[in-house]
């Protein structure tokens, strides 16, 4: 059983890491969970039932919500969420918790969020933001707006939001860490830095990975 599972949607996000797995002498798993909240919480679910590891770690790419954060900068993420999960009527969303469905504090879920309440995420020493998960990448300023005020979400992504349903779902100890490579609503790709961001984020897992087996 390793010490500590690695996720992330696509190899790409974390191939420099993947070329020197071998220096964790077994101790660190890889699982390329594919993209989206689907693959990643079926990818998670069965890897977990056949025995979960103690530690458990989501690293990639994801879009930013505040221009002041810069571009490959690397955050940890304090509290993650389904975005576009019910209704977007009159230019109002209302998620399904909103609309009467499920208990919005029935574990995992703490509010209709679902935040990281283990030390992990001060423990790493990279900025703590919060983030949102959504099944279509926002283009629509309405859109990226309510993520702004109401989830206070500075990072979106595709997975994260599965991945903290299924560690909390599993009582394990996890941290989601992402590099901005891009600006949300950005459509110009020439704009975007995915190979300084998957760059900064390997830089990161160097220190950060040693840190938590060290636990
Ligand atoms: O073609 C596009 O417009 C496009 C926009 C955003 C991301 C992609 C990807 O193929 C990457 C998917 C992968 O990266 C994460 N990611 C990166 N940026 C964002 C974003 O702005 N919003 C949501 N997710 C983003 C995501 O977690 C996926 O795993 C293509």
């Amino acid at each position: 059983m390793p010490d500590l599972l690695l996720c992330s949607a696509t190899a790409f996000e974390i191939q420099p890491l993947r070329d020197r797995l071998g220096v964790y002498g077994g101790r660190v798993e890889v699982l390329i969970t594919g993209v989206g909240l689907l693959e990643t919480a079926f990818a998670l679910a069965t890897r977990l039932s056949e025995g979960a590891p103690p530690l458990l770690l989501q690293a990639g790419i994801a879009g930013c919500l505040d221009e002041a954060c810069p571009l490959a900068s690397v955050v940890a993420i304090g509290s993650d969420g389904i975005g576009d999960l019910g209704v977007r009527e009159g230019g109002r969303f209302q998620s399904t918790f909103d609309l009467g469905f499920g208990d919005p504090d029935a574990a995992p879920w703490q509010g209709g969020r679902l935040p990281n309440d283990t030390e992990l995420p001060a423990l790493s020493g990279l900025p703590v933001v919060n983030a949102v998960s959504v099944s279509t990448i926002s283009t629509n300023a309405d859109t990226i707006d309510h993520y702004r005020s109401a989830w206070g979400a500075v990072a979106e992504s595709m997975e994260g939001a599965a991945f903290h349903f299924a560690a909390r779902k599993w009582s394990r100890p996890f941290l989601q860490v992402r590099a901005f490579s891009n600006y949300i609503g950005e459509r110009d790709k020439s704009r975007w830095q995915l190979r300084e961001s998957i760059a900064a984020l390997d830089r990161q897992l160097e220190t950060l990975i040693p840190q938590l087996l060290s636990l």
